[in-house]
C-alpha cells in the first residue's frame, strides 16, 4: 500500500486560549508512506526541516506515532518537511498526526476520535493536533483522560501572517516557565478573551486585537524569546492583532505589517487558514 499523507502546521493558543485553541495554517509536511504486504523492515528519508537532525530509526517521531496505532509491519516514509522545527507552528503535532494518520491508514481504520485522543497524549496537549487533523478553528478540551476537539471554519477575513525567527525554543523548555497558578483576575482575563478569539476568528475580525491580548503565558515565557516579545508589543501599540504563536518563538499577526515595526531577523509570511486538515491520496 502507498498513500501521501499532506499535514498542515498549525498555531495554538492564539492569546490566552492556552492549550485550547488552535488553527490550520497553509504550510505543510509531506510523508509519502509504503506498508503492508512487501514492505519489510524500516525506510526513512528526511528533506527540509529536521533533515539530518532527526533520527532515522524506530524513535523517529512520525515512526512512534505509527506504533502508537498498533501498526507494527514494514514501513517505508519518505518526509518532505517544510514546518520549521522548534519555532512554535506545531512541527510535532504534525509529525504525530502524520504518523497516526499512516497508522489507522495501514490498518485500514477509519479516522475516529482514538486518532485525535493517540496524537494528544503524545504531547499532552491537544490544540495543535485538533488543528492538524481537522484544519480550520479549533476548540480542544479534555474530559478526564479523554481528550476532545470540536472544529470551525475561519472567517474569510482572517488573514495570518507568521513572523519566524532563526531562533529554535523547545515547547518543552517554554512550559517549563510557566507558573503553577495565576492570579484569579489574569485566569478571569483569560477566559474572557479566549471566548472573544473563537467569536473574532470565525465571525468577526475586527476584535482580534481584545481577543489576542494575553497575560496567562506569553509574558512568563518572554526570558525565553524576548525579541518575540518586543515585536508583539510593538505590533499591538500600533494596533495589529499579534500574539505568540503555540510555545513560541514564532509570531502571528493578523492584517498588515506597519513599516515601522523592526521585523529585522524575522522571515515574514503570509498564509492562508487550512480548512482541510491532513489529507490522505492513495498512490500508485
Ligand atoms: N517532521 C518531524 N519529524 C521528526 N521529528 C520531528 C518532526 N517535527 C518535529 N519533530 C520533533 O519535535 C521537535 C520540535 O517540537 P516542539 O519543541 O514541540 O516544537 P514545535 O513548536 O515545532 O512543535 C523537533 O526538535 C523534533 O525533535
Ligand atoms: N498550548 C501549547 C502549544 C504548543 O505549540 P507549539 O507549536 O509550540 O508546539 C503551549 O503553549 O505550550
Amino acid at each position: 500500500m502507498r498513500f501521501l499523507v499532506s499535514v498542515p502546521a498549525s498555531t495554538a493558543n492564539l492569546g490566552s486560549g492556552f492549550d485550547a485553541l488552535g488553527m490550520a495554517l497553509g504550510m505543510y509536511d509531506d510523508v509519502e508512506v509504503a506498508g503492508g504486504e512487501g514492505v519489510d523492515g524500516l525506510s526513512i528519508t528526511v528533506d527540509g526541516a529536521g533533515s539530518g537532525d532527526v533520527p532515522l530509526d524506530e524513535t523517529h517521531l512520525v515512526v512512534r506515532a505509527v506504533r502508537a496505532t498498533g501498526y507494527t509491519g514494514g514501513l517505508s516514509l519518505r518526509c518532505r518537511n517544510t514546518i520549521p522545527h522548534a519555532r512554535g507552528l506545531g512541527s510535532s503535532a504534525a509529525a504525530i498526526v502524520a504518523g497516526v494518520v499512516a497508522g489507522f491508514t495501514l490498518l485500514g481504520r477509519e479516522l475516529d476520535t482514538d486518532a485525535l485522543q493517540i496524537a494528544a497524549e503524545f504531547e499532552g496537549h491537544a490544540d495543535n493536533a485538533a488543528a492538524s487533523l481537522f484544519g480550520g478553528v479549533v476548540v480542544a478540551w479534555s474530559e478526564g483522560e479523554r481528550y476532545r476537539a470540536v472544529r470551525m471554519d475561519a472567517d474569510a477575513r482572517v488573514r495570518p501572517v507568521v513572523l519566524i525567527p532563526s531562533q529554535e525554543s523547545s515547547t518543552k523548555t517554554t512550559r517549563g516557565l510557566l507558573p503553577a497558578e495565576v492570579p484569579h483576575a489574569d485566569a478571569a482575563h483569560a477566559a474572557g478573551r479566549a471566548a472573544l478569539a473563537v467569536h473574532a476568528l470565525t465571525s468577526d475580525p475586527t476584535v482580534l486585537l481584545a481577543a489576542t491580548e494575553d497575560r496567562l503565558h506569553q509574558n512568563y515565557r518572554e526570558p525565553a524569546w524576548p525579541d518575540t516579545v518586543r515585536v508583539i508589543n510593538d505590533l499591538r501599540k500600533l494596533g495589529v492583532p499579534a500574539c505568540v504563536s503555540g510555545a513560541g518563538p514564532t509570531v502571528i499577526a493578523f492584517g498588515d505589517l506597519p513599516p515601522e515595526v523592526d521585523v529585522h531577523g524575522f522571515d515574514v509570511r503570509r498564509l492562508d487558514v487550512d480548512a482541510a486538515g491532513v489529507r490522505v491520496r492513495p498512490l500508485d
